[in-house]
């Protein structure tokens, strides 16, 4: 950080259990150690911190010394074993530089719920604002399958916008996103810069490479795609580098960089991109994807050409084009037996086909949100590193 003059950040540091565990099958506590000093150093640089910590299941493995850990139901006991020694160890190592830390535990219901959202992002924003470090992790335990994140690189873009951050930084055991797993391609090279998220570059991203860590560099993909629309910038560097974390945001060492075009879109758009699950999918004609993107329209039944899934009126739907790229998303005023029957329809027949009038637009331009994901020429470069 030097003594230069930084504008006051909100960087969210995702703690991997690979950085965590430095590769054993239990909590390394000196990366612990060095990752709340390089904590503490952001904060002195006036920074705000938000940690989101994987390692619930590592340390109830340790704890219990028995084996065991392959079915949910083990995994889950396994967190609520090790989530109360995670806490505790945080809580002890900063408070070796006085920094006082808050637990909070979500699932995907807690972002899922407009007025739920609203509260955890009131916490969390009052922490902040008293210096607290917040330490988010995933609330294993109770996490049913309808309700679980279940990978804390989705639920650090989700923590990344409720906290309204610049920045998500995740640390992980490589320097960033390789043209394939360095595991298994020693050849693969480091991509340091994405500008778009493509299917090409999501095919280059496997899974975890280890019986710990979660959901790989697939998972971090999807992350980045999430936070990098509401305007969060995306970081992916490796956990046990010295001083990874000021070298990474700084530029100075390996990582990639998810660049980020979009202007921050505020209140409940951001909400719309962390929140709710899409329960269907609209596609829209040429005419309509234009009069969305570049005019500032509402979706009308006129330029709908198909739709799939079951959805109710104020769920969650993906806007489509006709080549299936999805470009928008946002709340429906219909549901879908309703939009069956006024697909391609003038809102002026609504009446003589339904028998009422629930709207006269399908999605209102202020319950949907762009996504911003045009092809680009050159999605990302690529850099050697020794
Ligand atoms: N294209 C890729 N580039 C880098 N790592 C990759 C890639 N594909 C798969 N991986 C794997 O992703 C792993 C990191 O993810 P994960 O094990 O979930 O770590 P964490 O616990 O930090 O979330 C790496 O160890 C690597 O084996
Ligand atoms: N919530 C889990 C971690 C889940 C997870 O995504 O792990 P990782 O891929 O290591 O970030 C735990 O605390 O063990």
């Amino acid at each position: 950080m030097g003594n230069e003059k930084v504008a006051k950040q909100t960087i969210v540091v995702k703690l991997g259990t690979s950085v965590l565990t430095a590769g054993q099958a239990s909590l390394n506590t000196a990366q612990m150690v060095e990752l709340v000093r390089q904590c503490a150093q952001l904060k002195q640089a006036g920074h705000q911190v938000v940690v989101v910590t994987s390692g619930a299941v590592a340390a109830g493995r340790a704890a219990l010394g028995k084996p065991c850990g392959h079915s949910l139901v083990e995994k889950q006991m396994l967190a609520a074993i090790g989530q109360g020694q995670l806490i505790h160890l945080w809580q002890n190592l900063f408070a070796l530089y006085g920094i006082t830390v808050a637990q909070m535990l979500l699932t995907r219901a807690d972002v899922e719920d407009r007025s739920r959202y609203l509260t955890a992002r009131d916490t969390l924003t009052q922490l902040l604002a008293f210096d607290v470090v917040p330490i988010i992790n995933e609330n294993d335990a109770v996490a049913t399958a309808e309700i679980k994140v279940g990978d804390n690189d989705n639920l650090s873009a989700m923590v990344a916008i409720l906290a309204n951050a610049d920045k998500l930084l995740l640390l992980t055991d490589q320097a960033g996103l390789f043209t394939a797993d360095p595991r298994s391609n020693p050849d693969a090279a480091l991509i340091n810069e994405v500008h778009c998220i493509t299917d090409e570059l999501k095919s280059l991203a496997g899974g975890s490479g280890t019986a710990l860590g979660t959901g790989g560099m697939a998972t971090k993909l999807q992350a980045a795609d999430i936070a990098t629309r509401a305007g969060v910038e995306v970081l992916i560097a490796r956990g046990s580098t010295p001083n990874i974390i000021a070298e990474a945001l700084s530029g100075k060492a390996p990582s990639t960089t998810f660049v980020c075009f979009k202007a921050p879109v505020d209140g409940r758009k951001r909400w719309l991109l962390a929140g709710p699950k899409s329960s269907g999918r609209i596609t829209c004609d040429e005419g309509a994807v234009t009069a969305l993107c570049d005019k500032g329209a509402s979706l009308l039944a006129k330029g709908i050409v198909a739709l799939s899934g079951e959805f109710a009126v104020g769920d969650l739907v993906s806007l489509c084009d006709v080549n299936g790229r999805e470009f928008a998303k946002g709340l429906c005023r219909f549901n879908h037996q309703e939009l069956e029957q006024l697909k391609g329809v003038h809102s002026r027949e609504f009446a003589a086909l339904l028998g009422y009038i629930p709207s006269n637009v399908v999605l209102h331009r202020d319950d949907m949100v762009l996504l911003g994901n045009e092809a680009a020429d050159k999605p990302y470069k690529t850099q050697k590193i020794s």
